[in-house]
């Protein structure tokens, strides 16, 4: 009795071994274009050219034969025949994506030297042909020494060619001989890739100097080694920038808001409110108008300027398609605590606000998947935190130069912000083995050509986010200011006694300090807690309000404000409050739309619970060991 021959479809991952399994046989394998869609064996039958029938098998996509994962040992087992109720094929279909040549070839030529009969599927050729890449069968098929048919799996191209060559192949009944031992089975990786390599440069005919410059980019972005250097150096000048560039625009906004309070206290009141109010509440609404509110929003838009660098920096990034190399990068290490691939847009987002960045969650199909990525968004650093930070690093952290380069304030601010992403990827790993426990999936994402970042979206990008930002300042901070102003004016207190501790938000802080004293932080940072979770930033607008009503006779400014804070905060307080920052749930928008996403109470009350236990741990930690080294 003869058997039918077996042929097994083999490559790497969204190679389209699925899609030609589908169109050979009339299957209908689930594909998928995002690598490990085929995680187990499937079979089917065809007919040949010649009308004999074979078995074709569909494996799981695969790297190399040094197996990572146990779908990839599948592949190598079936392919040398040590694969437990399985027979070696008698020949093997290689589909390799024509686009993705060099780093598709790598397996390609581990596969051939396994000495079965091969045929090779020049797949997605539609594709590279799409981004000006022309390639040349004949030559790359003399260079593997096998046949090499272009298809197009999803359009049924080259299907008849493949099974014309498929059925010689088989035919001619080549030698099977395993050579596990020789050749390039055993040859290291960088050889092979190095050998690869040169196959794919020789049968290309002509490639646009688009995708020449592509592979020379990311020759370097996505190195191994290279590449995270690369990230971490865009990252650092980033920081460096925010605080070198910024200083000349916010002394002009400075200016500008002193002339303005300037102007209020110097007002004159016209006649007929002269003759209905009296002289103390006309000193009361200036006191409210400069000291309150001008104050107070004051203290928060002086950041805008640091605001649109940062943002100026992300957008060109992302406009150039850099963030999308970056988020390859960062794909083994997301996966590695169990977030998947998609989970990279929206904590991306999350740098500028947590609220779009949970809305972003929606592409993410996997309900554990999207339920982990809300619950850490809101431990990227979001733009409202930029304030508060620089606020006080400006204020206590010494402006000294590390390397001629490197000043120690912008370094401060990296460390802040990679804290955050390092305090998230640990949240990852303790969710997706708790509370969120599941499998995790891959990364999805094509990646997009190099491109110049065209001027007029950069502009329009800053141009809304510089909008979101002053809206901001001008509803609800002024009005937190404006609340915080009455309450910390009234009661007024007599002689000798600190307005900032007898008024009303005096006595609510003074009870919130009792909480936060053991992790070192003073009434001032009490004070500005509530108000903080209107929105992040009005913890900046409180203290100028608190310190205008507690020095009346100041100009408002972030030169006071820092002075002020230098007088009455030490070191371990301030970097104790940088930490609670980093980790607090303080935004009353993200607790809004989160328990909106995940519909109901449950989960915004567990992640306010988590994250302000992880605040609070952090901060005391920091203040302690602060104190501690002596600082
Ligand atoms: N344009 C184009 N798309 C293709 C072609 N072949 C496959 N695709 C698409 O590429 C993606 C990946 O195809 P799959 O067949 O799932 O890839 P696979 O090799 O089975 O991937 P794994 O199962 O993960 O190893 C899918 O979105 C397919 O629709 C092709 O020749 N041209
Ligand atoms: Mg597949």
């Amino acid at each position: 009795m003869t058997t039918i021959p077996l042929v097994a479809l083999v490559g790497n991952p969204n190679a389209g071994k699925s899609a030609l399994f589908n169109a050979l046989t009339g299957a209908r394998q689930k594909v998928g274009n995002y690598p490990g869609v085929t995680v187990e064996r499937h079979s089917g039958k065809l007919a040949l050219a010649d009308g004999r029938p074979i078995d074709l098998v569909d494996l799981p996509g695969a790297y190399s034969l040094d197996p990572s994962s146990p779908d990839e040992r599948v592949t190598r087992d079936v392919v040398t025949g040590t694969q437990a109720g399985e027979r070696l094929p008698d020949a093997i279909v290689i589909v390799v994506d024509a686009a993705n040549l060099d780093n598709h070839l790598r397996f390609a030529l581990q596969l051939i030297a396994l000495g079965l009969p091969v045929v090779v599927a020049l797949n997605m050729i539609d594709l590279a042909e799409r981004d000006g890449l022309t390639l040349d069968a004949a030559k790359l098929s003399a260079e593997l020494g096998v046949p090499v048919i272009p298809t197009v799996a999803v359009r049924r191209r080259g299907l008849d060619e493949l099974k014309a060559a498929l059925t010689s192949a088989i035919g001619s009944g080549a030698a099977v001989r395993l050579r596990s031992s020789e050749g390039h089975v055993g040859e290291d990786i960088v050889t092979l890739q190095r050998r690869a390599r040169s196959i794919a440069a020789a049968s290309t005919v002509s490639e646009t100097a688009v995708r020449r410059w592509t592979h020379m980019l990311d020759a370097v972005a996505l190195h191994p080694v290279a590449g995270p250097i690369l990230l971490l150096t865009i990252l650092f000048v980033m920081f460096q920038a925010v605080f070198a560039w910024s200083e000349t625009p916010i002394g002009w906004i400075e200016s500008l808001f002193a002339w303005i309070e300037s102007g209020v206290r110097a007002a004159p009141v016209p006649g007929f409110l002269r003759s209905v109010l009296s002289d103390g509440v006309i000193t009361a609404i200036r006191s409210f108008l400069s000291d309150g509110v001008i104050a107070g929003v004051g203290a928060v838009i002086v950041f805008l300027p640091q605001i649109l660098i940062l943002f100026t920096f992300i957008l060109v990034l992302e406009a150039t398609g850099y963030m999308v190399r970056a988020a390859f990068m960062m794909d083994r290490l997301m996966a590695s605590v169990g977030l998947s691939g998609r989970a990279f847009i929206p904590l991306l987002s999350s740098f500028a606000c947590a609220v779009p960045g949970i809305m972003a969650t929606r592409t993410i199909d996997d309900e554990k998947d999207r339920l982990t990525t809300i619950l850490i968004a809101p431990l990227m650093t979001c733009s409202a935190r930029l304030p508060v930070y620089t606020l006080v690093i400006g204020a206590l952290i010494p402006n000294t130069r590390i390397l001629p380069f490197v000043g120690l304030q912008g370094l401060v601010m990296l460390g802040l912000y990679v804290l955050g992403v390092v305090g998230a990827f640990f949240a990852a790993l303790a969710l997706r083995r708790t509370v969120t426990k599941g499998p995790s999936s891959g990364f999805m994402m094509e990646m997009p050509k190099y491109q110049w970042p065209r001027l007029g979206d950069v502009a329009l990008g800053l141009w809304s986010r510089a909008l979101i930002f002053l809206k901001r300042a001008g509803t609800t901070i002024a009005l937190t200011v404006a609340l915080l102003w009455v309450l910390a004016s009234y009661p007024v207190a007599p002689a000798g006694q600190r307005q900032s501790e007898y008024s009303i938000a005096g006595r609510i802080a003074s009870g919130i300090e009792v909480v936060v004293r053991p992790i070192g932080f003073n009434h001032d940072i009490a004070l500005s807690l509530l108000p903080a979770m209107a929105a992040r930033e009005a913890a900046v607008g409180a203290m100028a309000t608190v310190y205008a009503i507690d020095n009346p006779e100041d100009e408002a400014g972030q030169g006071k404000l820092s002075e002020n804070l230098r007088g009455r905060w030490s070191l371990p307080t301030a970097l104790a409050f940088l930490m609670w920052f980093v980790f607090a749930p303080q935004c009353i928008s993200t607790i809004a739309v989160t328990r909106r996403e995940t519909n109901g109470w449950k989960w915004p009350a567990f992640m306010v619970g988590y994250l302000f236990a992880l605040a609070y741990v952090a901060a005391g930690a920091t203040y302690w060991a602060a104190i501690g080294l002596g600082l």
